[in-house]
């Protein structure tokens, strides 16, 4: 094989509890992701030496040089390789990027594991899950979610994964008012740093069930980020107002998103939105479902 390609999904975290602090200031948290049907887009090939492209609605002023989580993911792997004594030949990696920008989606952090599933088929690279999840754990505390790309409980830092086998699929509206949000600032805003975790999930499929019990939950680092970006509230009221069952954000913002019972309600609720505030990103999409295999 000499070329491949990864979808990078959007993250959601449908509840983000802070619980506590590590010595090096990183916060403990207690999370439920899933992750969408679409997001960025990583295609691979071999090269002739080394090559990197963006494209898509978000790509402007995005870094292009080793900053970018494409290339520190494709770095740290080849670094990685070779000590082991493997190749790891140049690449031209082309990062189509749907999703915008510092929005609490894990659009980074998804590249970065989409760039490492796209350059292990391409550079035949085996590894163990624990060895895997550590190597995504120094790229960002989101990336081993991301590289697992299924619904579970996020605790530690984000990387002690549970899997949540019984959440289905849910419809959501991701609405996000273009602007950037600095997780780092919103995590020194909070008030409270000890807060309950989040309630034992439920273990059936039922969507009324999950439905109760995410509005049990709740997004501790909203109110932080409520100070940053007041367009949260807007977009929260205009949810509700568009028939959503439950509003919260997303990681550290500023994305919301909306749940509702079907596609067709998400869809309607995208039209009106997408009418009403056209500078703003406004995407339907239905999550993975817990038992996929
Ligand atoms: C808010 C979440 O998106 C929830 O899933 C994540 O906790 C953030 O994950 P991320 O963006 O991959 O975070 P990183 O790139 O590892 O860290 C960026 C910065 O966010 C802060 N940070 C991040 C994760 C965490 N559990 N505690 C933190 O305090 C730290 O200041 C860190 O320097
Ligand atoms: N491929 C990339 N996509 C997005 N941001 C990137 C990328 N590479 C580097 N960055 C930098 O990472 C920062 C965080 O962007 P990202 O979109 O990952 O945030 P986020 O959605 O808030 O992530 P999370 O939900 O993991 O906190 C940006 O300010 C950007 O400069």
């Amino acid at each position: 094989m000499d070329q491949t390609a990864e979808i990078a999904p959007a993250k959601i975290n449908l509840a983000l509890h802070v619980i506590g602090q590590r010595a090096d200031g990183y916060h403990l948290i207690d999370s439920l992701v899933t992750f969408a049907d679409r997001g960025d887009r990583v295609s691979a090939r071999i090269a002739d030496a080394d090559a990197f492209m963006l494209s898509g609605p978000f790509s402007g002023g995005l870094e292009t040089d080793g900053n970018n989580l494409t290339l520190k993911a494709r770095d740290l792997l080849r670094a990685t390789v070779i000590e082991a004594g493997g190749a790891a030949p140049p690449v031209a990696l082309h990062l189509e990027k749907n999703l915008p920008v510092a929005a609490g989606i894990g659009g980074g952090s998804a590249d970065a594991a989409a760039t490492l599933r796209a350059l292990m088929r391409l550079w035949n690279v085996e590894s163990d899950a624990e060895a895997l999840g550590a190597l995504a754990l120094r790229l960002g505390a989101d990336v081993p979610m991301c590289l697992a790309g299924r619904p579970a409980v996020a605790r530690g830092i984000g990387e002690k994964l549970t899997p949540a086998p019984s959440l289905p699929s849910l419809h959501l509206l991701l609405v996000n008012p273009l602007k950037p949000v600095s997780t780092p600032d919103i995590f020194r805003r909070l008030d409270r740093r000890d807060n309950p975790p989040m309630d034992a999930l439920p273990g059936s499929f039922s969507l009324p069930d999950w439905s109760e019990f995410l509005a049990g939950q709740r997004n501790d680092l909203e109110a932080p980020a409520r100070q940053c970006v007041p367009e949260i509230g807007i977009i929260q009221t205009l949810l509700r107002l568009t028939g959503a069952q439950l509003c919260r954000m997303s990681g550290s913002g500023a994305t919301c998103f909306g749940l509702y019972e079907s596609r067709e309600a998400a869809r309607a609720a995208e039209r009106n939105l997408r009418t009403a505030q056209p500078g703003w990103f406004v995407e339907a999409l239905t999550t993975v479902s817990g038992d996929e295999t």
